[in-house]
């Protein structure tokens, strides 16, 4: 493609070469640059990709785009100059791939606990329409049959842009995909079009990132000014209500969800049983009973954000019911992953304050005997880290019978640091606990230390299936691991 087309409505000053030429291809990753193809500096957290440059060239680059001044570049690649290398990146992705989101229905979800859920409740809604949902999100790529992983819940715009190509190249026009605070403050979505954007809650979370709830609430707002048909919001979320009062008069419509009449979708006379809840759906097209085959009040939320925006796109009621109730687990997601007439084992995605809260008191009413937790938490070295460790300590001390303290993902930060950390919090909060840092003996003792009727809940991992230690990706999949520990318990006692 010309470089004249793929710079189309970008503001740039072009230092030196021409626009003239053909480009093979994208990158703001100088290890996979291509010859010919065209690589973008991006100033990020961990290293400089101006500093890249000249290993980009050797490797093919024939045209760069920068945002430092005096940058030296080989007179034969082709240089620009930009304001904002990341915003570059999302413009000339677009135009590379032809603008394809313009062409399709393109659903956002945001806010920090749900999006997953919603994705998958939609793709399932979508299908018994007859209707192919691609999905983009935390649990990876679908298209059609296949599935890949991604690095990001909301992948950098070159492979945003890119999925959305694939998509296209599969017949599917439709997509939902997951918004992270990341993906809009690092502008992974500039320049996507979105059809419908969902918001689910807000509650604390990567403030190592925003460093204020105010901050991260206007990272997430962003979506909802981006849309051109529907916004759909959680009205019993205090953030929720803000978006409500900012987005009333925008051009895309504004509809709410809730557990009150004064919703636009809203659940009535809902009874929770220990693996699914049943509601009436209230809807101005009428209600219907609904199924939904995970416990507890945040998946009755996390349905309705699905429904809301099934009903905006059309699909009937009895269309919408199959789907919701033909999702019958979500890997990682209070996920029982062993059973017997003592016991259960769940494994559970909660890595902030309210998502563990939630589980814990979803839990609790279904409990027998004692709830037996085993939790880390990733926080970095910063304030904000030091607050997420107490505030998951609070939660597990208020909720939980008694805590195993272990590794989650530590990553770069110092996990004996993070462990001790928890530890005050649990001391603070006077929480029963007990440290075990490697996960498996973690886990290992909460089976061993289980009793009739108590419940044993791992939290934080979910469906992962490594464990990221330093810069090390070790295999490890809780739910995995309770098989090989139980299995090794019964083999023991035959
Ligand atoms: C902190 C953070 O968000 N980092 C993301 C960011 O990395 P970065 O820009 O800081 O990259 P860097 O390593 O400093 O490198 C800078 C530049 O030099 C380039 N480089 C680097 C080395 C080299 O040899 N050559 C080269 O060209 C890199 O390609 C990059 O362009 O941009 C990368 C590309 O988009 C992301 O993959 C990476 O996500 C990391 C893996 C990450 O963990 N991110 C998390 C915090 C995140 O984004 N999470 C959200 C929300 C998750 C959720 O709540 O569900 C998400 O959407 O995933
Ligand atoms: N509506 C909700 N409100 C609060 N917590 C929730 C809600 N839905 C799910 N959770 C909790 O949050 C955890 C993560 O859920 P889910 O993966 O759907 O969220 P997410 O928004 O996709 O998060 P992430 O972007 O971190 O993957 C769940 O395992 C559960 O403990």
């Amino acid at each position: 493609m010309k470089l004249k087309q793929v710079v189309n409505g970008l503001v740039y000053e072009l230092i030196q070469g021409e626009v003239e030429i053909d480009i093979t291809g994208i990158t703001s990753d100088s290890r996979k640059i291509d010859s010919g193809g065209l690589f973008v500096a991006v100033s990020g957290f961990a290293a400089d990709g101006h500093q890249f440059i000249s290993n980009a060239v050797i490797n093919g680059a024939s045209v760069v785009i920068v945002a430092k001044d005096d940058i030296v570049v080989a007179a034969h690649v082709t240089v620009l100059r930009v304001q904002n290398t990341r915003d570059a990146l999302a413009r000339i992705s677009t135009n590379y791939y032809g603008n394809l989101s313009e062409r399709m229905n393109v659903i956002g979800v945001t806010g920090t606990n749900g999006k997953t859920s919603i994705t998958f409740f939609l793709h399932s809604i979508f299908d018994k329409a007859g209707q192919p949902l691609g999905i983009i999100g935390t649990m990876g790529t679908v298209i059609g049959e296949k599935k890949s992983n991604n690095k990001n819940t909301t992948p950098e715009s070159m492979d945003l842009q890119e999925m959305f190509s694939a998509m296209i190249n599969s017949q599917v026009k439709d997509c939902v995909m997951e918004v992270s605070s990341h993906g809009l403050s690092l502008s992974r979505v500039a320049y996507t079009s979105f059809n419908t954007a969902i918001f689910t809650n807000l509650t604390p979370d990567h403030l190592e990132l925003h460093h204020t709830m105010n901050n991260y609430f206007e990272a997430k707002a962003q979506l909802f000014g981006m849309t051109s048909d529907y916004n759909i919001i959680n009205m019993d979320d205090p953030f929720g209500r803000v978006l409500i009062k900012r987005f009333r008069n925008a051009k895309a419509k504004m509809l709410t969800y809730g557990l009150r009449s004064i919703a636009d979708i809203y659940a009535k006379d809902i009874v929770y049983h220990i693996d699914h809840s049943v509601y009436t759906l209230k809807t101005p097209k009428g209600s219907i009973e609904i199924k939904v085959n995970l416990p507890g009040e945040m998946y009755v939320y996390n349905s309705l954000a699905a429904i809301s925006a099934a009903y905006c796109n059309e699909i009937s009621l009895n269309q919408i019911k199959d789907g919701i109730e033909a999702v019958s687990k979500i890997q990682g997601r209070l996920e029982v992953v062993y059973e017997d007439r003592d016991n259960r084992i769940i494994v559970d995605f909660a890595h902030t304050e309210d998502a563990l809260e939630k589980t814990l008191k979803t839990i609790r009413p279904f409990t027998k005997g004692r709830i037996i937790l085993v939790f880390g938490v990733y926080a970095d070295n910063s304030d904000e880290g030091a607050a997420k460790r107490k505030g998951m300590a609070r939660v597990a001390s208020k909720f939980a019978d008694i805590s195993i303290i272990t590794t989650d993902n530590p990553k770069e930060q110092d996990n004996e640091m993070i462990m001790q950390d928890i530890e005050r919090g649990m001391i603070f909060f006077n929480g029963l606990y007990k440290v075990v840092e490697d996960r498996r003996d973690a886990i290992h003792h909460a089976i061993h230390s289980s009793g009739t009727g108590d419940v044993i809940i791992i939290a934080g991992k979910g469906h992962e299936s490594s464990q990221i230690i330093g810069k090390a990706s070790i295999p490890f999949n809780d739910a995995e691991i309770v098989k090989q520990l139980i299995t090794k318990r019964s083999s023991m006692s035959c």
